[in-house]
């Protein structure tokens, strides 16, 4: 893995070419012959309606299926692909230690959560020069178990702890790990989804790599004692949250399955 900081010029690479062909024009991603396939690119909210639901940000959201020799980018892709492996083993772990301390089966994530059900997502943050209005990417949870992600010096993420805004200190030696919607679910609430966003900054770019531990679409989440949640399938999840955020500008997330809803 490349170390300082891990994946910026990989990422300048990829970036830079996205910019490169979309100065001018309209194009779409097949046209700028990057690796990745349709409707894997994102620039800002597409949803959004206005500038507070704007996110301030690009990403490319890649299955790990269709991470493979590119070409081009084969130096991208063995970065992509060394990063996913190492951090999909930690995913395993911790997953499965997670749900010894519930007393659940610790053989669900072998079983569901194979490698290639998961997500790598490459962020890149441009300096922002109105930067107090909007947000790098706007507060949210993640609709997966865990997420494991890497960031850069610059820092911006931040994470609601006891109903606060808290920065978290940016460490490029260090990875940061989120539950998921998925992970609170199955864990009857227990262990809780964390609510987080990132702030843009006025004069500097910034990079981040997330790794979604993710199960396959057909995987049902289920709590084995009388839960807060009816069971739900990840598809359903999926499906829901896509439906929300065409709907309404945003993710509902949970509260759409409490049996109380
Ligand atoms: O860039 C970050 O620090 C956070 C990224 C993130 O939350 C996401 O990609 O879901
Ligand atoms: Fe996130």
């Amino acid at each position: 893995m490349d170390s300082d900081p891990p994946f910026r010029q990989t990422y300048k690479t990829l970036f830079d070419k996205t910019s490169e062909e979309t100065c001018n024009k309209v194009v779409t991603v097949e046209e700028c012959e990057l690796p990745f396939p349709a409707g894997s690119y994102r620039w800002g909210t597409p949803s959004a309606t206005c500038l507070k639901q704007l996110s301030w940000s690009e990403a490319f959201h890649i299955p790990m299926t269709d991470i493979s020799d590119s070409g081009a980018f084969s130096s991208l892709s063995s970065t992509m692909e060394q990063f996913a492996t190492t951090v999909a083993g930690l995913a395993k772990k911790l997953a499965g230690i997670l749900a010894e301390k519930l007393g659940q089966k610790t053989t669900f994530f072998e079983e569901n959560c194979l490698p290639s059900a998961c997500y790598l997502r490459m962020n890149r943050y441009p300096p922002c020069p109105f930067s107090l209005e909007v947000h790098g990417l706007m507060p949210h949870t993640d609709s997966d178990f865990l997420t494991i992600l890497h960031q850069d010096e610059v820092g911006g993420l931040q994470l609601v702890k006891d109903e606060k805004w808290i920065s978290v200190k940016p460490n490029p030696e260090a990875l940061i790990i989120n539950i998921g919607d998925l992970f609170q679910a199955w864990s009857n609430d227990v262990y809780k989804s964390v609510q987080h966003r990132v702030v843009t900054n006025p004069t500097m770019e910034r990079f981040s790599t997330a790794y979604f531990f993710c199960p396959s679409y057909d995987t049902v989440i289920q709590n084995s004692e009388p839960s807060i949640y009816r069971k739900f399938s990840f598809r359903e999840y999926r499906q829901q949250v896509q439906a929300d955020v065409q709907k309404l500008g945003h993710k509902v997330g949970l509260p759409r399955f409490l049996l109380s809803h």
